[in-house]
């Protein structure tokens, strides 16, 4: 009987020593883990049952942490982490003080590149292959990639650049599971259907002439251990096209074919490209069925599956956001809308069913989602990019260049905007603002609740420029949500409530821990709506009978909504003490949300706390306030 277990691998070197059977039971037994660890942590779980035996082949032929492997966006990474000594860590993934859902650099000596925006393992391990040439080092380099983040144009750039670099020892592992987050899109998706069907090389073969000018010279031939699978001449592949040796496609839940396959690749130099086929979900049976319900599930009971729960009683921005986009394409019918690959995130389900030809999955390609908006717009359409904040950040040259020089009419819908939770600092969206409101033409929005968010969602589409809306994920307060398609004068603030000395001018959804806060202090609140424009107005009119401002944000206060504030009152000569509250100048890690903002001060006592500190003489004093506020 096999004394082999989990519990005892802490190391791949523990995998080394194994086996091809007992490779099999410990894939066994890492599945049945991982399945149980995400079922009470919450995270991406159909990704990761799908990489179990890839990331023990890996381990096993490669001698990692000297080898390099990266994984491109890293949800993928649970299987990696366990069996490179995070197991126990497991149980606080994604927590305030627990392991992160990506891999990073800081956290182990085997997560060699820190990774959660898509499609930058190839560029990555490109530059590490090119620094270990320059240092002599007979390292091998591994870049993992889905079939999904292969679709950006990020990776292509590397492929391109990567084919012609001599000398270099890099693996590209195309995991194939014909998933992104949702169905996969585009040509790309299609001809890998195609290399897969056999289609590819038995259309090949009738090509006659064609397929000549492909072969491989003979010493290339020798190279290519793997023409044996071919068994034949072939066309080249894309991949080969671009200087790679293509391998594949093989069952990447095979170890009988994965470890020989590597293990053969390992010999090779130079720009290698295994394509090896997986099932999302691979091994749960309810994972496999629904991979998009088990793409990034919270906690659930592994025996019943998720349950869909009753109608919640708050609504989420998103959904606020979805229903405000099929209302409005009702009613406009010159109203695309466009998701980069986020369809089910951003809030795009409905509209899809709804509205089939209107809808574009453009594929994980930010930056050409939003040229191809401003394409759009150039012909009297009217795109909505539904984009989180952070994926926005890939689009910055595309959105001033295609878009805000040339004033084209797109409206942004910025979903995830500030603290986004489990994901942590590579999925915040704290810098939007900083990074919008110096651009000429841009309208910066910032709505204060779910009401708020459609009124501003319809005003900025109205608005014949670009404009953005910005709200945070998950469920807002509780608002009732009018079904009106009314706009609001852009740049114009409102009066919340009129108090004494100090004025808090909130930006967004901390309004009611704002107000909360005002309402200890004797405070006035102002929802400023928009920070760009600003309504300079108000801020002349608080001033005359105003001691001190303080502005409130979630996002980053170096070069945010305090600092548009800042820059309007000394354009104005007014000179009124101002304390800026919102996101500091550091990445901040994955937490829950609610404990993350308490911890930054962002709460209600939060904001009330850095006020008494700040303008203590203008506060009344503390009635029975609890000890931490004295
Ligand atoms: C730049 C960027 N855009 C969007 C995302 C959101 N995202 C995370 S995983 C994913 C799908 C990736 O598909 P694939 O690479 O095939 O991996 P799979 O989920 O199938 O394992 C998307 C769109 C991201 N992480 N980065
Ligand atoms: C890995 C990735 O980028 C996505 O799966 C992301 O984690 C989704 O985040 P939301 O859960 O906020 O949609
Ligand atoms: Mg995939």
């Amino acid at each position: 009987m096999s004394t082999v277990s989990l519990d005892h691998i802490n190391t791949p070197a523990d995998l080394r020593g194994l086996d091809r059977a007992e490779l099999k039971e410990v894939a066994d037994e890492l599945r049945e883990f991982v399945l149980r660890s995400v079922s009470r942590t919450g995270g991406h779980l159909s990704s990761n049952l799908g990489t179990v035996e890839l990331t023990i082949a890996l381990h096993h032929v490669f001698n990692t942490p000297f080898d390099r492997i990266v994984w491109d966006v890293g949800h993928q990474s649970y299987p990696h982490k366990i069996l490179t000594g995070r197991r126990e860590q497991m149980a606080q993934l994604r927590q305030a003080g627990g392991i992160s859902g990506f891999p990073r650099r800081c956290e182990s000596e085997y997560d060699a590149f820190g990774t959660a925006h898509s499609s930058t393992s190839i560029s990555a391990v490109l530059g590490m292959a090119v620094a270990s040439r320059n240092a002599g080092l007979d390292r091998q380099h591994i870049a993992v990639i889905g079939d999904g983040a292969m679709t950006a144009g990020m990776a292509f750039e590397a492929l391109n650049n990567a084919g012609v670099t001599p000398d270099v020892n890099v693996l590209v592992v195309l995991n194939d599971n014909d998933m992104s987050i949702s169905p996969p899109v585009g040509a790309l998706n299609r001809y890998l259907a195609r290399l897969l069907s056999g289609g590819f090389y038995a259309a090949a073969k009738n090509v006659g002439k064609a397929v000549l000018q492909h072969v491989p010279t003979m010493l290339e031939l020798a190279r290519r251990f793997e023409g044996h699978a071919k068994g034949m001449v072939s066309p080249a592949t894309l991949f080969e096209e671009l200087g790679f040796n293509y391998v594949g496609p093989i069952d990447g839940h095979d170890l009988d074919a994965l470890i020989p396959t590597l293990e053969n690749l390992k010999a090779l130099g130079g720009p290698q490209f295994l394509h090896v086929v997986t099932k999302k979900g691979q091994g749960y049976k309810l994972a496999e069925a629904d991979p998009v319900l088990y793409h990034g599930p919270g906690k659930f009971d592994p025996d019943v599956g998720i349950q869909k729960s009753g109608s919640p009683s708050r609504q989420t921005f998103t959904q606020v956001f979805g229903r405000w986009l099929c209302d409005m394409a009702a009613a406009d019918e010159r109203l695309v809308g466009i998701t980069p690959a986020m369809r089910e995130g951003s809030g795009l389900v409905q509209f899809e069913q709804q509205f089939p030809t209107r809808y574009f999955d453009v594929g994980i390609a930010e930056q050409h989602a939003v040229t191809f908006a401003g394409g759009l717009a150039c012909e009297g359409q009217k795109p909505v990019l539904a984009i989180y904040s952070t994926f926005l950040q890939r689009g910055y040259d595309q959105l001033i260049h295609d878009v805000a020089l040339q004033n084209l009419d797109v409206t942004f819908a910025l979903d995830r905007a500030g603290i986004v939770g489990a994901d942590g600092a590579t999925h915040a969206g704290n810098f939007d603002i900083a990074f919008l409101r110096c651009i000429p033409n841009m309208v910066v929005a910032t709505p204060s609740d779910e009401n708020e968010t459609r009124l501003l969602l319809s005003t900025c589409y109205q608005h014949p420029g670009p404009a953005s809306v910005r709200y945070p994920r998950g469920a807002g307060r509780g608002v009732a949500v009018s079904e009106s398609l009314d706009t609001v004068e852009i740049g114009k603030a409102i009066m919340r409530r009129e108090g004494r000395g100090i004025a808090i001018l909130v930006f967004g959804t901390l309004l009611p821990d704002a107000t909360q806060a005002a309402e200890s202090l004797g405070a006035t609140v102002v929802d400023m709506r928009f920070v760009k424009p600003l309504d300079q107005a108000m801020l002349a009119g608080l001033a005359e009978n105003h001691t001190a401002f303080v502005t409130v944000e979630e996002a980053a206060i170096m070069g945010g909504a305090g600092s548009a504030v800042l820059e309007s009152l000394s354009a104005q000569s007014i000179q009124v003490p101002l304390l800026m509250l919102g996101l500091p100048d550091r990445f901040i890690d994955h937490g829950d949300q609610a404990f993350i903002l308490s911890e930054l001060g962002l709460d209600a006592r939060g904001i009330e706390r850095s006020i008494r500190e700040r303008f203590g003489a203008l506060c009344p004093p503390i009635a029975e306030a609890p000890a931490d506020l004295k």
